[in-house]
């Protein structure tokens, strides 16, 4: 492949795909970002033709764009019995780990996908990395009081420099009423543990590390899309 890359042609590709493993009576979980717009719209129209299909939405952007779309929703929040879920990501490793959180909605995305008896992750090809970290900073959803001790606490750990995430000059806020910390740091030797000691730091209410949850990679490139299925435990 050389340059220039058409990646939202791989996203829309990977999104297709995926739509395929959505069957009739099917609960869906909606992933955020350009790549789950690509899902939703794709969904969107096979449920116009017919599909039988509930979703729970990851944000308040992807539940207007499927209500738009004519996807009915489940608007409760009791125990949901989700049969797919389906949503993009900002980085994955060969062991299939990820980083979410580029568009600040990883906490719903993680409560989802860890409701879900299936995740499959939709990516354009150059969301594959060797090792997470590096050239994409890791999204840490934290609560606003204290925040600034958090990230003092956070590099302790990490070693990193974690940035308080703004948008048009004011600080960012999560659909929860939190904010952001970017993680910058090298190459994330080992992601689960780092996971692990993140969650042991007060403040902090959900990292961006995906660890151990994908059941399925389908990766958009020029020539199609590639299907990878994690290994079962
Ligand atoms: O918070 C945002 C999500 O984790 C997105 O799924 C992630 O940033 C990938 O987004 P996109 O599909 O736009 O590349």
């Amino acid at each position: 492949m050389t340059p220039p890359y058409d990646l939202d042609a791989e996203k829309r590709q990977a999104a297709l795909k995926a739509t395929e493993f959505v069957r009739d009576g099917m609960v869906v979980g909606l992933g955020t970002g350009t790549t789950s717009k690509h899902l939703i719209l794709a969904l969107g129209e096979r449920v116009c033709a017919g599909l039988k299909i509930q979703a729970v939405p990851t944000s308040h952007d992807t539940a207007a764009l499927a209500r738009q779309s004519g996807i009915p929703l489940i608007e409760s929040d009791n125990a949901w019995m989700i049969d797919v879920a389906i949503d993009g990501a900002d980085q994955v490793d060969p062991a299939l780990n990820l980083v979410k959180g580029g568009g600040g909605a990883l906490l719903k995305e993680k409560i989802v996908a860890a409701a879900a008896k299936q995740f499959i992750v939709m990516v354009d090809h150059t969301k594959l990395v060797p090792g997470l970290g590096g050239s994409f900073p890791l999204p840490i959803e934290v609560v606003p009081f204290g925040w600034g001790s958090t990230a003092r606490n956070i590099e302790q750990v990490s070693g990193g420099k974690a940035v308080l995430r703004e948008r048009n000059g004011t600080v960012f806020q999560t659909e929860a009423g939190h904010v952001i910390l970017d993680l910058h740091m090298p190459k994330i030797a080992d992601p689960a543990t780092l996971e692990i000691e993140l969650n042991q730091i007060p403040g902090i209410v959900e990292t961006g590390l995906f660890i151990g949850r994908t059941s399925m990679l389908i990766v958009g490139h020029a020539q199609g899309v590639d299907v990878t299925h994690a290994p079962k435990p």
